[in-house]
């Protein structure tokens, strides 16, 4: 078959998003999703995004890691949905969409894309280390030479590690200034360091916040593709009003055959 794609990135997690309101997508294919991500014979992506028709909202969110498996939300997917929408002429500037973890409200403003991310009740602080799901599971882990670490080969270790089969993403986390931190992370799904994650710069934002390490509610996270940034309202540990704020850019669109 003929597949029409369009890719987006957003702080250079990239994605291959495509419009499924027919219901023409192949959705149980594994291995189709897999060799579309592939970047030596497929197009190449972090993931993969269906753009369906929603009942309940404007459209609906279908998220694929690169390794083919559907997997829970995705921030910077998020974002990328959001434009992807508006080229579509499915939405405006504003919308409310629905992912697996519920309903997202958004806004975009040229290609600058407010999503609204899940409320937060707990954030586990542990010795080492802070773990939360902010849509998907984070680990949140303060290094002292980012730089140097090597993301691929500690983010596997902590992954299988700690978490198992079910695994966690894997945020590295080094504070730059009273509100600003610099972030690197292994995505599973992905299994590899990808250049952004949404749902992991939210969590280092709200950890950061609960470890004490700040006291600020407007947090910029740099990122290996980009800077983006995260407020929130905090109440007794809990994390309401959660914005995950930055650019979701069209790369380019095409067809292939598979
Ligand atoms: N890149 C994403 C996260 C996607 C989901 C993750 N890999 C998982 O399976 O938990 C983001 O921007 O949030």
């Amino acid at each position: 078959m003929q597949l029409q794609f369009y890719k987006y990135q957003g702080t250079g997690n990239d994605f291959v998003l495509i419009d499924n309101r027919q219901q023409l997508f192949p959705k149980n294919n594994t291995k189709l999703v897999a060799f579309l991500c592939d970047r030596k014979f497929g197009i190449g992506a972090d993931g993969l995004i269906l753009l369906e028709n929603d009942e309940l909202s404007d459209f609906k969110m279908v998220y694929y890691n690169s390794d083919g498996n559907e997997s829970t939300m995705c921030g910077n997917g998020g974002r990328c949905i959001v434009a992807f929408a508006k080229k579509l002429g499915v939405i405006e500037n504003d919308t409310t969409f629905n992912a697996v973890d519920g309903l997202h409200k958004a806004t975009i403003t040229h290609d600058l894309v407010t999503l609204q991310m899940i409320d937060v009740d707990e954030v586990k602080e542990k010795e080492k280390y802070v773990f939360l799901d902010t849509g998907s599971p984070h680990h949140v882990q303060i290094v002292k030479d980012l730089a140097k670490l090597d993301v691929a080969k500690e983010g596997a270790k902590l992954r299988y590690g700690i978490y198992g089969k079910e695994g966690s993403n894997i945020n590295f986390v080094s504070p730059v200034d009273s509100n600003t931190f610099q972030i690197r992370t292994y995505e599973r799904g992905v299994e590899d360091e990808t250049l952004s994650c949404g749902t992991g710069v939210t969590a280092v934002a709200l950890a950061m916040h609960k470890a004490k390490v700040t006291e600020q509610n407007h947090i910029h996270i740099n990122t290996e593709g980009g800077k983006l940034q995260v407020t929130f309202f905090e109440n007794e540990g809990k994390y309401t009003d959660v914005y995950l704020i930055g650019a979701a850019n069209f790369v380019f669109k095409g067809e292939i055959s598979c």
